[in-house]
């Protein structure tokens, strides 16, 4: 089990002000869903995370390490990332797409065995895209192939699991299917980190809120104390309509 925190972290936004430091600690068992609108720093924030982009000011530290010490694959080893955008550079299959994911844990001459073979399937299972797997990645929609990145990090198997909207381009079911398999995850000991467009899918599947306004503001806590209309409204600049159904919180743009 694997604790991400940041310390006085500003993430370099070109041209913006430094804004709110974050000092956040990301625990196992939690699931966080940052907020914000387009360019309030959402995917840079995760890039920052996970080391590929330098920090403005203060650092990430991976299990009390700050990750800029720590080399890619002990990274890779503990922290993997799901990106908004994939280019797909060369042919490959679903399940050689899926094998990479247990790249960190082999050698570099080494080739993956029944085990690794195993979890990808097992992956592949999870995420519904099995009977993908002899498919070139290049022929599937972008729903299936959202779908085998996100099988990708479940076959890397990190402790922390970033994720840039998970959910993007799939349909309502496979939706409700990776938020139910991210809360799984977390509840056996994994942390789950990961930007969102959808506020009612952060209300009923985040345990943890970090709303990163544009200008650099930042604020995060628990997800009750985090969704408050005002704020809310304040952070996409539209005003609101929430509901309450059966406990959950739900929000609809007003007219
Ligand atoms: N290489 C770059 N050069 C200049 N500006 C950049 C660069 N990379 C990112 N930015 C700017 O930084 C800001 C934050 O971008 P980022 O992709 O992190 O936003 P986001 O919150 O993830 O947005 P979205 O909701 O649209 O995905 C944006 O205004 C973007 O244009």
């Amino acid at each position: 089990m694997s604790t991400l925190r940041t310390r006085d972290l500003i993430i370099n936004i070109p041209e913006r002000r430094d804004g709110f430091a974050l000092n956040m600690t990301v625990e196992p068992g939690q699931v966080w869903g940052v907020l914000g609108p387009n360019g309030a720093g959402k995917t840079t924030l995760l890039h920052t995370l996970a080391g590929l982009l330098p920090a403005r000011n203060g650092w990430v530290e991976l299990n009390n390490a700050p990750v800029k010490e720590l080399k890619r694959r002990a990274i890779a080893r503990q922290l993997g990332l799901v990106f908004q955008e994939r280019q797909d550079t060369f042919p490959a299959t679903v399940m050689e797409t899926a094998l990479i994911g247990r790249h960190p844990w082999l050698s570099p001459w080494e080739s993956e065995q029944g085990e690794d073979q195993a979890l990808a399937e097992q992956a592949l299972r999870a995420l519904d895209v099995e009977g993908l797997s002899s498919r070139l990645l290049n022929t599937l929609s972008g729903g299936e192939r959202q779908r085998v990145a996100i099988a990708t990090l479940m076959t890397q198997n990190p402790d922390i699991w970033l994720l840039d909207e998970p959910t993007n381009h799939l349909d309502l079911h496979h939706q409700v299917r990776v938020m139910n398999l991210l809360r799984n995850q977390a509840q056996s000991g994994k942390t789950v980190f990961m930007c969102l467009h959808d506020l009612n899918m952060a209300a009923r599947w985040c345990s943890h809120v970090l709303l990163l306004y544009t200008n650099g503001d930042a604020c995060w806590g628990a997800t009750e104390s985090m969704l408050v209309p005002e704020a809310l409204e304040r952070l996409y600049n539209q005003r609101l309509i929430s509901l309450k159904k059966d406990g959950l919180s739900v929000f609809v743009p007003a007219p």
